[in-house]
């Protein structure tokens, strides 16, 4: 049995995988700073050399395109929260998700386009441990039903009804206290004509 824990997407151990993490740390403590404005035009002045570096040192592919293939985990991106996969029978993945300030909409909850990217996240990756074959999002149905907190760690349950043809649907749980905060309905579909890699 595959557990989603040892996938190659994971985001573990890797140089590159520190990087991303520095990276969100930065995210979440710009949004909002007190930094007075002199020492902000500074320090605005060091991140754009960090990003030359990076830039100078090359991308991984062509178009800038996320690298799925084995490599950092959550593919060295920032964009998405962070979640912690804790169980996996091979049909439902568990675990937790925390919005970070970074996904801060208002009054203290997590914006609804954050929960919306997570869920796409999430049950793409709960579509690829399931088959081989490269699914994209066609439909992505999301319903707030309560506030989502920032900072504090959020239970979720996602899982796959049967294949039907190229067609997967999938679904996922945000959950506090065992009343549901989101619940998401997705149709993930093999395009008929297989992507390149992607
Ligand atoms: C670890 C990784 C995490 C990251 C995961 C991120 C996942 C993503 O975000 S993917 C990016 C966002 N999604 C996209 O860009 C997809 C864009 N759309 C497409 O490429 C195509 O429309 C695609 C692949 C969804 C379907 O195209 P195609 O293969 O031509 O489908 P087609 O043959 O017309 O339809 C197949 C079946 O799906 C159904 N279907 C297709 N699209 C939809 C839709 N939007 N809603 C409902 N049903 C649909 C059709 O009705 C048909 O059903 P049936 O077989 O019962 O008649």
């Amino acid at each position: 049995m595959t557990h989603p824990g040892s996938s190659p997407l994971d985001e573990r151990g890797t140089p590159r995988a520190e990087l991303a993490q520095a990276t969100r740390a930065l995210q979440d403590e710009v949004r909002g700073t007190r930094i007075d404005g002199r020492r902000a035009r500074e320090l605005a002045g060091i991140v754009a050399e960090v990003a030359r570096e990076l830039r100078d040192s090359g991308a991984d592919d062509e178009v800038g395109r996320l690298h799925m293939g084995p490599g950092p985990v959550n593919r060295g991106q920032t964009l998405s929260p962070v979640y912690n996969v804790d169980t996996w029978d091979g049909r439902r993945m568990q675990g937790t998700v925390t919005f970070a300030r970074f996904h801060h909409g208002s009054v203290g909850t997590a914006h609804g386009g954050a929960i919306g990217l997570w869920a796409d996240d999430v049950l793409g990756r709960l579509s690829r441990e399931l088959s081989e074959g490269r699914a994209r999002t066609a439909c992505l149905h999301v319903q707030y039903r309560a506030s989502v907190p920032v900072g504090a760690p959020v239970w979720f349950t996602a899982w796959a009804d049967d294949a039907d043809g190229r067609k997967r649907e999938l679904h996922a749980t945000l959950e506090d206290d065992g009343t549901a905060l989101v619940t998401v309905d997705g149709l993930f579909v093999e395009p008929r004509i297989p992507l390149n890699g992607h």
